[in-house]
């Protein structure tokens, strides 16, 4: 595990009543997010909706937050985040929501505080284009989208 960075966060006004996000376990990779709502919140199945965390972070350069499912919520309630993994660029300084989607059968009410999803910070390599008229070919070439097959391969 790489030596924990700082991240400088606000909490917004509707997130004062809310721990920061903490890592649950010893070793665990990612932070849950708090629903910063002052009312219960119902998703219906089928629907999505962008859920509040009262967070604006300054993230340094050369790390992103991603925004990811809490597989509780994805197991249980087939509740999932749309945009997985969601990015939280190091020059975003507005408020960090959660693009939640319920894709199961009964609705899920999202309560006040509630952990919603998950963010696990990550370096960022950025790249620049060497622009060319032809790639070196490879032995998959063209092949994506299912063309090595689907069942095991056998020696
Ligand atoms: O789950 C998410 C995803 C994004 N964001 C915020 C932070 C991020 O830095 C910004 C832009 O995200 P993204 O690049 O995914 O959205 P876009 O549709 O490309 O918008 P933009 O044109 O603003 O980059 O929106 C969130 O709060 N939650
Ligand atoms: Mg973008």
């Amino acid at each position: 595990m790489t030596d924990a960075i700082e991240i400088e966060v606000v909490r917004l006004p509707h997130a004062r009543d809310l721990p920061l996000p903490a890592y649950a376990t010893e070793l665990a990779a990612g932070m849950d997010l708090m629903a910063a709502i002052d009312a219960p919140m119902t998703l219906e199945p089928g629907k999505h909706a962008m859920v509040p965390t009262g967070l604006s972070f300054a993230i340094p350069p050369g790390f992103e937050v991603q925004v990811r499912p809490r597989s509780g919520l994805a197991a249980k309630h087939g509740v999932t985040v749309l945009n997985s993994p969601g990015t939280i660029d190091a020059d975003y300084r507005g408020e960090v929501k959660v693009i939640l989607i319920n894709l199961g059968d009964q609705p899920l009410v999202i309560e006040p505080g509630m952990r919603i999803a998950q963010m696990v910070v990550a370096p960022v390599t950025r790249a620049t284009w060497r622009e060319s008229e032809r790639l070196q070919e490879t032995t998959r070439g063209l092949g994506g989208f299912g063309s090595t097959g689907v069942h095991f391969q056998t020696g």
